[in-house]
């Protein structure tokens, strides 16, 4: 459950007062997510989502995050703009953090893939790098090497306390990584968390992409290796599914064609994404309070998928 922050029918009121958006039917905390605080929000004329951004989001990033969703909604990609206020204000403050209401959109997210589900999200994935070529504002990527590498040291020898020998193999990884980590594949601005919890699915078509709040500027066949390591794996990380990675691989070719460059270089990007993902979750893991409502994600998931990305040929990753 994500629902850092309380917000009262009062707060919601008020706020709903500063837009053309109806008045305050129900509110409703949303179970999914891990980020930030969000509500479902029932007005006399439509159905919105209100964030409050905690954690991880620096508001100073929020211009970048809402006008990237501007940009790709503008261009016809399923993604939720934010509203703004009569004023023309985008970004709010409710009970004291920032805070924006957002388009509800439809659709389910998958806890197992389908080759079409995932095929559609390939495609989707495409269309946004596509829609994107010509969005110029930047953010760097604070999980991107470097930051993996500070992350590792921040956990320290509590990752040890994980599975033993963890910190051993996470600091021999980064090495590696930082001696075989590509430096002149194409760079944009890529979404940099595309799980199936952040696709919504109607049927097998992709109906919306949400949770852009760690889109930044990076290496672009990154963000599909990300969605390679998210998507085509058994959740807990045992079983990898070929199926699932030719589906992806071949729907994003269809609508943004891989370089050769890129496919050479996808097995070391994927490693690149196990890291990441396993010392942002194995942070979370041991700074997470006890009695905070929120699900926190197993890291050694990611660890399982690290050994895939190593030794798989490039025909059974879909390449
Ligand atoms: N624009 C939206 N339309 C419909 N549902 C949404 C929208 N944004 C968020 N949600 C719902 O809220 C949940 C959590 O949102 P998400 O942005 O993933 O949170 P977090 O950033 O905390 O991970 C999603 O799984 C989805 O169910
Ligand atoms: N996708 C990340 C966690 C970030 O949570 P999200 O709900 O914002 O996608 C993970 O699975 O570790």
């Amino acid at each position: 459950m994500a629902v850092y922050t309380q917000v009262s029918a009062e707060q919601l009121a008020e706020l709903l007062i500063r837009f053309d958006l109806g008045e305050l039917v129900s509110a409703k905390g949303i179970a999914e997510g891990v980020e930030n605080s969000n509500y479902i929000v029932d007005t006399t004329r439509s159905r919105l989502i209100l964030t409050l951004y905690e954690k991880r989001v620096d508001v100073a990033d929020l211009p970048f995050f809402l006008s990237l969703l501007d940009h790709l909604a503008d261009r016809g990609l399923p993604v939720p703009r934010a509203f703004a206020d009569r004023k023309g204000e985008q970004i709010q403050q409710v009970t004291g953090r920032p805070a924006c209401l957002i388009e509800f959109l439809p659709g389910f997210s998958v806890s197992h893939p389908t080759p079409p589900q995932t095929r559609s999200t390939g495609e989707a994935l495409g269309q946004m790098h596509a829609a994107l070529a010509d969005f110029t504002l930047e953010r760097p990527n604070s999980l991107g090497l470097p930051g993996w590498r500070a992350l590792a040291e921040r956990c320290g020898a509590d990752l040890d306390a994980i599975t033993p020998g963890l910190r051993a193999e996470i600091m021999a990884e980064l090495d590696w990584l930082d001696q075989n980590w590509p430096a002149d594949l194409p760079r944009a601005a890529i979404h940099a968390d595309l799980f199936p919890d952040n696709v919504l699915m109607l049927d097998d078509a992709v109906a919306g992409v949400i949770d852009f709040y760690f889109a930044c500027t990076d290496i672009r066949a990154w963000d599909l290796a990300v969605t390679h390591s998210a998507w085509c794996f058994a959740n807990d990380g045992t079983a990898y599914d070929p199926a699932l990675g030719r589906a992806l691989i071949d729907g994003y070719d269809s609508a943004f064609p891989l370089m050769a460059e890129e496919r050479a270089a996808f097995a070391v990007l994927a490693r690149g994404a196990c890291v990441r993902f396993l010392l942002t979750r194995a942070w979370d893991w041991l700074n997470t309070p006890a009695d905070a409502l929120v699900t926190r994600k197993d890291p050694l998931a990611f660890h399982r998928r690290l050994d895939l990305y190593r030794t798989a040929s490039a025909q059974s990753l879909g390449l």
